[in-house]
């Protein structure tokens, strides 16, 4: 049982985002809500040479960090009058966009792309408020873009032209990868998966932190061994793209040893198959939900 030769072991990820043109960029970025993900993209974009003037962010009290990244640029922050937005960013939480949607409608105009970072709110909630022919794309990120290793799932309404899917997908591409989603309906379940996934993974690691204690290690030997091990196999899996994450298990289960009967209890009928999937129908669900 042997994990891929190093050789084989990719140091890159396929796409270099080094190579998108965002410094070319010479419109209007308008960024509602910088929170988490909303901040998570300003640094993304930033970082790939976004201009800073080319950007307006609103957003009543961001977090100290992100306030401390628009202060560094000198990016505009709440201006009483923001011009016209090329780029509308919604990232502000679902449950405040038919408060917020409207106080930056007038934003909006005949060449505007928005776009949506938001859990749930559909297309179709959008164009209401923003016009039936409005150029609207549906996004979900997930938090690695914090660290350029997000992947967002995107689906365009069909007023969204060819220039401006280019520059969305650009923008996107600046924290991760991106998935273009054919049907719209398809994103309540990748929010379920790539969405919310890293808290399951968050989740896994203080869970194999405690299993570790409570089979007799001291708390901080065993937080240590999980932590690394949750970032450690998330590497590997990172740069074995050709690998299956099944051969990626495989190569640490020796027949009959320690993993194999681990695995026995976690691959049972009532192991960790049927509790993902119950957690993903839950968050699908939940998603759905927030379309209201
Ligand atoms: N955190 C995550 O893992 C992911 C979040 N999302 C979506 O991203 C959106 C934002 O979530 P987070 O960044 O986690 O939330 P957050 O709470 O970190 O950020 C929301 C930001 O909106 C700001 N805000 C509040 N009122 C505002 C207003 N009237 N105008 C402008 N900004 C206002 C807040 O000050 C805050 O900075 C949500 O819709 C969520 O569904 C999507 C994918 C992943
Ligand atoms: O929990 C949420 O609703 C947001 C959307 C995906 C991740 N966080």
């Amino acid at each position: 049982m042997t994990n891929p030769p190093r050789s084989e072991l990719s140091p890159e990820p396929k796409s270099s985002p080094e190579a998108l043109p965002l410094h070319a960029f010479n419109g209007h970025l308008v960024l509602v809500g910088a929170g988490q993900m909303g901040g998570a993209l300003l640094a993304g974009w930033l970082k790939l040479g976004l201009a800073p003037q080319r950007v307006t962010v609103i957003d009543p009290k961001p977090p100290a960090a992100i306030r401390a990244v628009i202060d560094a640029h000198g990016i505009a922050l709440d201006p009483p009058k923001p011009a016209l937005a090329d780029v509308l960013v919604l990232a502000i939480k679902p449950q405040m966009a038919d408060e917020v949607m409207p106080l930056v409608k007038h934003l909006v105009g005949r060449t505007t792309v928005v776009v949506s970072v938001m859990a749930g709110k559909t297309i179709a909630r959008m164009e209401q408020v923003f016009g039936q022919d409005a150029a609207v794309v549906r996004t979900i990120p997930n938090t690695p873009a914090a660290v350029g290793r997000g992947i967002t799932g995107a689906a365009a309404n069909r007023h969204v032209n060819e220039a401006q899917r280019v520059l969305v997908d650009n923008l996107l591409s600046a924290v991760g990868r991106v998935e273009w989603l054919e049907r719209e309906d398809w994103i309540d379940v990748v929010t379920a998966v790539s969405g919310s996934g890293p808290a399951y993974v968050f989740l896994l690691a203080e869970t194999l932190a405690r299993a570790g204690a409570a089979a007799g290690l001291p708390e901080d030997l065993a937080a240590r061994l999980a932590r690394a091990t949750v970032e450690g196999a998330g590497e590997l899996l990172y740069r074995s793209p050709a690998v299956e994450p099944a051969v990626l298990r495989q190569n640490v289960t020796s027949p009959n040893g320690t993993t194999h009967a681990a695995l026995q209890v976690l691959m049972a009928a009532d192991g960790i198959g049927p509790v993902f999937e119950a957690a993903v129908a839950a968050a699908t669900k939940r998603s759905r939900e927030l379309a209201g």
